[in-house]
């Protein structure tokens, strides 16, 4: 048996419900390598945790009543500790020598069936399950002044990141470290679009008149679950440079558009340099996209994930679809959490509230497992093209920032300029009353 854990059970018996609150916080029964130790220290536990007065002899009794062990042999182990001295010690040995085992046994594992990304998803679970402690307040004050010292001396007026979208970046102050953004819509609107479109402008901001960002650009990386990656290039090509997708497809056309051919060329140039990795792979766990977030996180190559879309995600096989769903949403608030980064999490809304022509606008509750989705998004867009349903309608993009947990909400107009894969424009307002199609959301 383990020295160590003798010591805390031991040292629990005899000290009584103090010793056992001291450890509480490190130790959980899985924690101890002996059954019985673990039962015994379950059996303090709620002895510790009812009313009745903390005596010896109870744990013993229910020990035995329970078939952990004879009571002799609970007192034999409250004599062989001798006092409860240094209990916190012995017990953050025997929680280190738990991790140990489970590291052990994840590696083993992972030996067995050669897969890495599971083997990094649960050494990152195991971490994260260790017990969270309350750290000292100045520590997340000191992060936060020195974060606006920095703002201050970059002479940055907005705190979070800038997405080249004015009307979002002033509701928004810039896309906010921890902050989950999701990104929603019917098929066919435009979200994958948009979602590239503020990747790019993050990774590649424009450039000012003597070639320089206008912008620091910031580490960006895009899982893109539906689109394979040359699609995303293409896209992100042609949108950077005002340039037509069709020339790509059929590049003889450029023989006719020179200075169309000199515009991508500038773009590839800039998509080459830029600080921006994309995945392509289908049939992906948020376990996977969290192992390989971190490992760019830790080596200092992630300021924004991006999501397209949480729909395609491969969903552990729960009771019910909506706890699969929340189980990814939850993660994905973890990872924007620990790593400080924001996440643009792009979602399918139900196609339900789509009548013929009589099309309203999205709401938050069309998102399919809404509850789950709102639950852990701290932000939510939802976009809308009349035009797509009724030819009549206004033109453009209705972006509206429909949630925002720490500010306004509202409407944003933008172009959609889809031949070129690209909304521009949100510096102006969308007005409902120009809409053929109904009013606001909150107004149906
Ligand atoms: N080259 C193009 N010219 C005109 N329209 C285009 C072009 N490329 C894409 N589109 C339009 O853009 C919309 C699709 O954009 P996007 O893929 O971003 O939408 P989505 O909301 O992500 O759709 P999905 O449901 O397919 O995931 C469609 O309406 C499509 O017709």
């Amino acid at each position: 048996m383990s020295v160590a854990a003798e010591n805390v059970v031991g040292g629990i018996l005899l000290a009584g419900r103090d010793a056992y609150w001291r450890v509480a916080p490190i130790l959980s029964a899985e924690d101890f390598p002996s059954r019985t130790l673990a039962d015994l220290y379950r059996i303090c536990g709620e002895v510790a945790q009812s009313s009745a007065a903390w005596d010896f002899f109870i744990v013993a009794d229910e020990a035995e009543r329970q078939g952990v062990c004879s009571s002799a042999d609970v007192i034999a182990i409250a004599s062989a500790t001798g006092s409860a001295v240094a209990i916190r010690d012995h017990a953050e040995r025997v929680k280190s020598d738990a991790v140990g085992r489970r590291v052990r046994a994840i590696c083993a594992d992972g030996a067995k069936t050669g897969d890495v990304a599971t083997v990094q998803a649960q050494l990152t679970a195991l971490l994260l399950s260790q017990p969270a402690s309350a750290v000292p307040a100045r520590d997340a004050l000191n992060r936060m002044w020195a974060g606006v010292m920095a703002r201050y001396e970059s002479g940055d007026a907005l705190s979070g990141i800038q997405t080249g979208i004015p009307l979002v970046d002033e509701m928004t102050g810039g896309l906010q470290a921890g902050r989950v953004y999701g990104i929603g819509a019917r098929a066919k609107m435009g979200k994958t679009i948009l979602a590239m479109n503020v990747c790019a402008n993050i990774a590649c901001p424009p450039v000012d008149n003597d070639g320089l960002p206008i912008r620091k650009p910031r580490n960006v990386a895009a899982w893109s679950l539906e689109m394979s990656d040359e699609e995303l290039m293409q896209r992100m090509a042609s949108a950077m440079s005002g340039t037509r997708s069709v020339l790509l497809q059929r590049p003889t056309l450029l023989d006719d558009e020179p200075e169309a051919m000199t515009r991508l060329n500038v773009a590839i140039k800039t998509l080459r340099e830029a600080p921006l990795r994309i995945s392509d792979r289908t049939d992906v766990t948020i376990e996977q996209i969290e192992s390989q977030a971190r490992q760019m996180h830790a080596g200092g190559e992630l300021d924004l994930l991006c999501i397209d879309y949480l729909g395609l995600l491969r969903m552990p096989k729960m009771d019910r679809h909506d706890l699969s769903v929340a189980h990814c949403t939850r993660r994905i608030k973890i990872i924007a959490k620990e790593l400080r980064i924001p996440v643009l999490l792009v979602f399918q809304l139900n196609r339900g509230s789509e009548n013929g022509m009589q099309v309203r606008p999205p709401r938050p509750s069309d998102a399919r497992d809404s509850g789950a989705i709102e639950q852990d998004l701290d932000a939510m867009f939802l976009l809308h093209r009349p035009s797509y349903y009724d030819k009549n309608a206004p033109k453009g993009l209705r972006l509206d920032l429909a949630i925002q947990r720490n500010g306004p909400t509202g409407l944003i107009h933008m172009n959609d300029e889809l031949d070129c894969c690209r909304f521009t424009g949100g510096a102006s307002h969308w007005t409902d009353a120009i809409q053929s199609n109904g009013g606001r959301d909150d107004d149906l």
